[in-house]
C-alpha cells in the first residue's frame, strides 16, 4: 500500500471527529501545540540549521535562504500566528443566511469543513504550522507535502505538532506529513480523490502547471507574483521611495515583492535619480530605453517584464500615462498584487477598478498581501484564481456549506 493511501485512510478516519469538534477543543489543541513548539524550539532550530547547511552547499540564493531560515524571532512569529487563529471566530457551524419559505420550511445555509486538504508547498517551514493551524481551526484534516529542501525543519515541526495534539482532545492523526521527497507522491496526491477533498499547490510556475495538468482532486491554485508598482504623475515622491524600497528589498524572495516599477514620463526625471541613489548598492536595476536615457544601467529586455526575479533585481519602464501602466500590468502581471502611487483620486479609482489582480493597492506596498497582515492569523497560500477563493486563503475560505431544511410535514406539489 502507498504512503498516500495509508495516510489518506488515517485522515478520513479522523475527519468525522474533527468536523464536529467544539471550538473549545480545537483551541485547546492549538494551545497544546504552542507549548510543544516551545518545548521543541531547540530541536526545530537545529533541524533548520541542517537544512540551511545543505541549501548553502547547493548554492541556494540568499533571498531564498532567507525564506527557509528559522530563528527565535521567526518561531515567535509562528507562535503568534497560532495565538491569533485561536482568537479568531470559528468559521464552522456558523450561518449568515437563514430564511423561511411561504410553506413554512426554514432553510439555513451552514458553514461546514471541506474534509481533507492536501497542500504542496515551497521551502518555507512556517507554512507547515500555518497550514496545520488554519486547517484544524476550520475543522479540516491536512496532508502536508513541503519542499525537500526544508525536510529536516518540517519533520521537527510536525513532531512538535503531533506531540502537542497527543496531549489534547484532538487526534494527532488529523495531520499527516509526507517525509519521502519523491515527487511521485505529489502526483499520487493529486489523484487521491478517495482521500483528499481539496489540493492547494503553493509554489512556482512548474508546480502549478503540473497540478493543473494532472489533478483530478479539486484545486485552489496559488500563483507566482510578478507584482508592479506604478508611480503616477501626481505621486508623492517620498511615499513612492519608501514604498518601492520596501516592496523590493524587505523580503525579495517572496511572491508579493515588487518585480517591475512603472514610472509616469512626467516625473521620471525627478524620481529615478532619487531612487537610484537609494538602491544602487543593493539592487540591480534594468531599464527601458527611456529609463536608460536618465540613468545609465543594464537594458531591460522582453523577458524582464515577464520574470519574477525573487531577488535583488528590479525592472523599470517609463510609461506615457495611467492607461499604458494598466495595459502593461494586464499583459505581464500574474494577477497577484499591484500598486499605484498617486494623489489623484480619479486615477486611483481607475486603477482599483481596471487592474485585475487578487490585491490592488493605493499608496502602499505590495508586501501586505499576506494572511497575517490581513488579520487572518496566517494563510494557506495566496490564490490568484477567481473561483471560490481569491487572495490570502484563511479560515473563511476553507469551508464548504450545507443547507439545513427544517419542516413539519411539508410535501412538494
Ligand atoms: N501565491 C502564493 O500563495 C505563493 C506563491 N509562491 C510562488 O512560488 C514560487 C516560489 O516557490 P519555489 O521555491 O519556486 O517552489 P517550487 O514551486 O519549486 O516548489 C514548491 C513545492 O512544489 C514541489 N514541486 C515543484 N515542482 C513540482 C513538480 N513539477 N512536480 C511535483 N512537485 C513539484 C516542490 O518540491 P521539491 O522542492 O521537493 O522539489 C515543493 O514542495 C514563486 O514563484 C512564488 O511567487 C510561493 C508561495 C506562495
Ligand atoms: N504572504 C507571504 C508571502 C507569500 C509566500 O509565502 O510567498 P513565498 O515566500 O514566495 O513562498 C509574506 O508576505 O511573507
Amino acid at each position: 500500500m502507498s504512503c498516500i493511501s495509508d495516510m489518506g485512510k488515517l485522515l478520513r478516519k479522523s475527519e468525522k471527529q474533527l468536523s464536529i469538534a467544539s471550538t473549545e477543543d480545537k483551541n485547546l489543541a492549538l494551545k497544546k501545540v504552542i507549548e510543544s513548539i516551545e518545548n521543541n524550539r531547540k530541536n526545530i532550530l537545529e533541524s533548520n540549521e541542517a537544512d540551511i547547511a545543505i541549501a548553502k552547499e547547493n548554492n541556494m540564493k540568499p533571498s531564498l535562504i532567507d525564506r527557509l531560515k528559522l530563528d527565535d524571532e521567526k518561531i515567535d512569529s509562528i507562535i503568534e500566528s497560532i495565538h491569533t487563529v485561536i482568537k479568531l471566530q470559528d468559521p464552522i457551524w456558523k450561518s449568515d443566511k437563514v430564511w423561511t419559505l411561504e410553506n413554512g420550511l426554514t432553510i439555513s445555509k451552514m458553514n461546514v469543513p471541506l474534509g481533507v486538504i492536501g497542500i504542496v508547498y515551497e521551502s518555507r517551514p512556517n507554512v507547515t504550522v500555518d497550514a496545520f493551524t488554519l486547517a484544524l481551526k476550520s475543522g479540516n484534516c491536512i496532508m502536508l507535502r513541503g519542499s525537500s529542501t526544508a525536510i529536516n525543519s518540517n519533520k521537527a515541526l510536525v513532531k512538535a505538532i503531533k506531540e502537542g495534539l497527543a496531549n489534547s482532545p484532538i487526534s494527532e492523526d488529523v495531520v499527516q506529513f509526507i517525509e519521502d521527497p519523491n515527487r511521485d507522491h505529489v502526483l499520487e496526491m493529486l489523484r487521491a480523490n478517495e482521500y483528499i477533498d481539496l489540493i492547494i499547490p503553493r509554489g512556482g510556475k512548474d508546480l502549478i502547471s503540473f497540478v493543473v495538468k494532472n489533478a483530478t482532486v479539486p484545486t485552489i491554485e496559488t500563483g507566482v507574483g510578478n507584482c508592479h508598482i506604478f508611480i503616477d504623475e501626481s505621486g508623492d515622491l517620498n511615499k513612492a521611495l519608501d514604498i518601492v524600497i520596501n516592496a523590493k528589498t524587505q523580503r525579495p524572495g517572496v511572491c508579493n515583492a515588487c518585480e517591475t516599477l512603472l514610472v509616469h514620463k512626467n516625473i521620471a526625471e525627478n524620481f529615478l535619480p532619487l531612487l537610484y541613489d537609494k538602491i544602487k548598492d543593493i539592487v540591480e536595476i534594468r531599464g527601458c530605453s527611456k529609463t536608460r536615457s536618465i540613468i545609465s544601467m543594464k537594458e531591460a529586455v522582453e523577458s524582464d517584464w515577464q520574470e519574477e526575479y525573487l531577488d535583488y533585481i528590479l525592472a523599470i519602464k517609463v510609461v506615457e500615462d495611467l492607461n499604458e501602466a494598466i495595459d502593461h500590468i494586464g499583459k505581464y502581471g500574474s494577477k497577484h498584487s499591484e500598486s499605484i502611487i498617486t494623489e489623484n483620486l480619479s486615477n486611483s479609482r481607475m486603477f482599483l477598478r481596471k487592474v485585475d489582480a487578487a490585491a490592488v493597492y493605493v499608496n502602499s506596498s505590495t508586501r501586505f498581501t499576506d494572511g497575517g497582515e490581513f488579520g487572518f492569523g496566517a494563510e494557506m497560500g495566496i490564490s490568484t484564481q477567481k473561483i471560490h477563493a481569491r487572495g490570502p486563503i484563511g479560515l473563511e475560505q476553507l469551508v464548504s456549506n450545507k443547507y439545513l431544511i427544517i419542516g413539519n410535514g411539508q410535501i412538494r406539489r
